[in-house]
């Protein structure tokens, strides 16, 4: 199975300093493939740099073309959504207005959005800034699903978030790779273990091991190694 978006020898430089050194990563033409590492590893950079919004070096092939050295306007464009870190979202607008500042083709697919969250269409009136974390990522990412995008990436969607929550946004992530693939930058080892097929690894700003998440997940030696935890320590549940 080619991968849907390949980065070879990914490498960012901020200020004169070396954050990615050479960054490897195949993302699957579906389901979720998790980006994974310690603090400070270089997750959200090496999506930053996949995005065009750092500088960078290096290929990045997406659905066979090289977008390496594209600008993120003409990136995005080809079909990748990004939901950002902080959500993004703006707490003083209503769900409904939110979605409406995301769009982009002419004919949004409102239809997606509110099958895979019909809450949202329930709350398009009420304001984003009082939804529960869970509901702000469903935003978030319902956003990314307006447009006909190709790739999902979803940057700690789960960061700060009570467990109960977090089991929320898990149902969310695998409802949307149900029909889009998902990129997910993620710490929270269960959740990676209930979604993920695929995944990569950074440490230092490279990336430290590529595989099947499930496999990496199950070898307590390699994810104490890589991710600095025993995956078998009980974990905050994430399962309804
Ligand atoms: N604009 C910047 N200027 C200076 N250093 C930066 C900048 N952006 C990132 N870094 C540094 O680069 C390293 C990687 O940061 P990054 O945010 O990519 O890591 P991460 O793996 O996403 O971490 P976390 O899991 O803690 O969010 C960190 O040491 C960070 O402090």
């Amino acid at each position: 199975m080619s991968a849907l978006l390949s980065a070879r020898d990914l490498r960012v430089v901020i200020d004169g300093l070396h954050i990615l050194h050479g960054v490897d990563l195949d993302v699957a033409p579906s389901g979720v493939t998790a980006l994974l590492g310690r603090n400070g590893a270089g997750k959200t950079t090496t999506v930053k740099a996949l995005l065009g919004l750092v500088p960078r070096t290096g290929a990045v092939a997406f659905d066979g073309a090289e977008i390496g050295a594209l600008p993120t306007h003409l990136i995005v464009r080809r079909g990748i959504g990004y939901a950002p870190e902080d959500r993004g979202i703006f707490a003083g607008l209503t769900v409904a207005e939110n979605l409406r500042l995301a769009e982009r083709d002419a004919t949004p697919a409102y239809d997606l959005v509110h099958e895979l969250f019909p809450e949202l269409k329930q709350r398009a009136g009420q304001l984003a800034g009082s939804l529960s974390g869970g509901q702000q990522q469903m935003v978030a990412i319902g956003r990314t699903l307006l447009n006909g995008n190709r790739l999902i990436v979803a940057d700690e969607p789960t960061k700060g978030l009570a467990p109960k929550i977090v089991a929320e946004v898990a149902d969310v992530l695998a409802r949307v790779a149900e029909t889009v693939p998902v990129l997910l930058v993620e710490q929270n080892l269960a959740l990676v273990r209930r979604v993920a097929g695929t995944c990569a690894v950074l440490a230092d700003g490279r990336t430290a091991h590529q595989g099947d998440a499930a496999e990496l997940l199950a070898d307590e030696d390699a994810a104490r190694r890589l991710l600095g935890v025993g995956s078998h320590r009980p974990a905050p549940e994430v399962t309804p």
